[in-house]
């Protein structure tokens, strides 16, 4: 019977760290599309930069174990991020690897690559049988390995090694190892035997085009590498797993352009990697709670990859263009998150019957498959009642981690799941509007520009500034900051604009500045719901002046609001007056 066997540290309990690195593919652009420069870079090997839709003067900061940058190359990604956790598999241990991220941000390339630039998969395979040929050699235990292929296509588990397989249970051991009876187990004898199996496989996977990617990937991809060791005088047994998945991107079928039987697989991805991230934000809320791995395939296959007992590398992988920005942010707050699980690896143990034909744990039986036995085609379903999946969530009890996820809760926004989907939606379409709101604020400058070449009046007047009619250019005197003089220090004002701003001569001066002040502040970093607490100013309003800030950076002074579309003189000395008695009124 297969037991865990916790690693010791000194007594102590040793866990894991999902590790997680991002990976940021080179700007692609297409002809046609507007070249509007990367929203997010990289900062250093650990750190980048997005652009914050809150403020796009701004960006936000985002620090992981690893960064690689457009640069990267398939030999630097796998060195840095795979390499150091194969070694585990060879005595037992599980360990896993990764790749999420938008549709078309380059999983697919990081985990297979091309046969000029190969991935993830084939350097670590490669890898792997030439570590157990190096044991081989040297001390007393016999290695063997094997492979199953599956994908997790519209919630169906397809063996990818049995191409006309149907839809594979997933069950649950006693000893809480995930299997998947029927599966099929081929034993790998060397790279070029695994390659022989995995690239006709690979064919098998599902396919096709979207806007997004010509060849996106439309399922999930899971291929299990399991290394097998029996010492040869003890006859102990060890079994280390090595998950290597290829997730199907998230996207949005806004932009996908989606219909039908690819907008079924979409709600299928979606539905997928959104209990994923449910999953993520419940082992990290460390809570007692049921951690919802049941609610679908993925997760229940991942349970042992994510809070379970596997060395785990998460390749989150994001594209540079602003039609991603949505999904790039999403996918790194995602990312952020997952970097704050603990693992708990163990090692698999049996003890085998010497003289006996190698004792297969119930784990391979149900799996079809025992190590360095030839494959073994699939074995009945077995029933079984499957105990509580938040009995297996062992990791988050430990205080240090504890530590870690209440600091998580304050990191990651506080809004729930559903609220917070919501919330990025919205930025995507807020930020939609800011650029459409840019557009229009250009033209209007430019209309401005040219109706004062036109009538000649160059006078030092900004060509933006222009009030009624959006054609006059705005006159602006210079400001004179005395009692006496305040009403002429914004626009020329007539009489009845005289009499709108008598309200300013009631006031203290220093209160009256400190409002301005305020004011300005605002404008210049407010976000949107900032903005839109000041007094007169609605959405589009704060949009556009989101929009102005993106052009022309920050207001010098508070009549520069004047410079933005639609803000009249009128409305200005309306605005000023709404914000600064309610200011003196709070
Ligand atoms: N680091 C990179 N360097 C060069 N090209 C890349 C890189 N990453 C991705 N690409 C290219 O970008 C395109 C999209 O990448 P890929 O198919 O790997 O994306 P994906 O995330 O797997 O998408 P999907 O989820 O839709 O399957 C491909 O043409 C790929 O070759």
């Amino acid at each position: 019977m297969a037991q865990r066997v916790p690693i010791s540290d000194g007594g102590a309990k040793k866990t894991s760290r999902v590790r997680v690195a991002v990976r940021l593919r080179p700007y692609m652009a297409k002809p046609d599309e507007k070249d509007e420069g990367p929203c997010v870079r990289g900062v250093d090997s650990q750190n980048l930069e997005i652009i914050n839709w809150r403020n796009a003067t701004e960006t936000v900061k985002y620090h992981f174990d690893v960064f690689h940058g457009e640069k990267t190359t398939q030999q630097e990604v796998f060195l840095s991020s795979v390499k150091p956790i194969l070694p585990h598999i060879l005595n037992g241990q599980n360990a896993s690897v990764f790749a999420y991220g938008p549709t078309g941000a380059g999983k697919t390339h990081t985990m297979l690559g091309s046969s000029e630039q190969p991935g993830v998969i084939p350097r670590a395979v490669r890898e792997v049988c030439k570590l157990v040929q190096s044991k081989n050699e040297e001390d007393g235990w016999d290695y063997s390995i094997g492979m199953s292929y599956l994908e997790i296509y519209n919630e169906k588990v397809l063996d990818l090694l049995s191409p006309n397989s149907q839809d594979l249970p997933i069950r649950e051991d006693k000893e809480k190892n995930i299997l998947i009876p029927g599966l099929t187990h081929t034993t790998v004898l060397s790279f070029a035997d695994f390659d022989k199996h995995f690239v006709p496989a690979t064919l098998n996977r599902t396919t096709a085009s979207t806007k997004l990617n010509q060849r996106s990937s439309r399922s999930h991809a899971i291929l299990l590498i399991k290394v097998v060791r029996t010492q040869r005088v003890s006859h102990r047994q060890q079994t280390g797993k090595l998950y290597l998945v290829d997730l199907a991107g998230s996207e949005d079928n806004r932009r996908t352009g989606n219909q039908g039987i690819r907008l079924k697989e979409s709600g299928a991805i979606n539905l997928s990697l959104f209990t994923l991230s449910k999953v993520v934000d419940s082992l990290n809320s460390g809570t007692s709670g049921r951690v919802p791995y049941r609610d679908s395939k993925l997760t229940r296959l991942l349970q042992d990859s994510l809070g379970g007992s596997a060395h785990s590398v998460m390749i989150t992988n994001i594209a540079p263009e602003y039609k991603y920005y949505f999904d790039t942010f999403s996918a790194l707050n995602f990312a952020a998150k997952s970097k704050l699980i603990v693992n708990k690896p163990f090692t698999r143990e049996t003890v085998t019957i010497p003289n006996v034909q190698v004792k297969r744990t119930r784990e391979d039986q149900e799996a079809g498959c025992s190590g360095p036995e030839p494959q073994k085609k699939r074995q009945k379903e077995e029933k079984k009642a499957e105990p509580s999946p938040s009995s297996h969530f062992h990791s988050l009890a430990a205080p240090s981690v504890m530590d870690r996820l209440i600091a998580l809760e304050k990191l990651m926004m506080s809004c729930q799941d559903k609220d917070r989907l919501n919330m990025l939606k919205d930025v995507a379409q807020s930020r939609k509007e800011i650029q459409e709101l840019k557009e229009k604020q250009r033209e209007f400058e430019s209309k401005a520009l040219l109706f004062s070449r036109l009538t000649g009046e160059n006078s030092g007047v900004s060509p933006q500034s222009s009030f009624k009619n959006n054609i006059v250019p705005l006159q602006r005197k210079p400001l004179v900051d005395t009692k006496a003089n305040k009403q002429k220090y914004c626009f020329p004002l007539d009489g009845k604009e005289n009499l709108e701003k008598d309200w300013e001569s009631h006031l203290d001066t220093t209160v009256l500045e400190q409002s301005r002040k305020k004011i300005l502040q605002i404008l210049n970093s407010g976000s949107l719901k900032e903005l839109k607490s000041l007094q007169q100013i609605g959405d589009k309003k704060a949009k556009l002046i989101l929009g102005w800030r993106e052009i022309h950076g920050d207001f010098t002074k508070v009549e520069d609001l004047g410079k933005v579309e639609g803000m009249t003189e009128k409305r200005f000395a309306s605005f000023m007056k709404a914000n600064i008695v309610s200011a003196m009124g709070k």
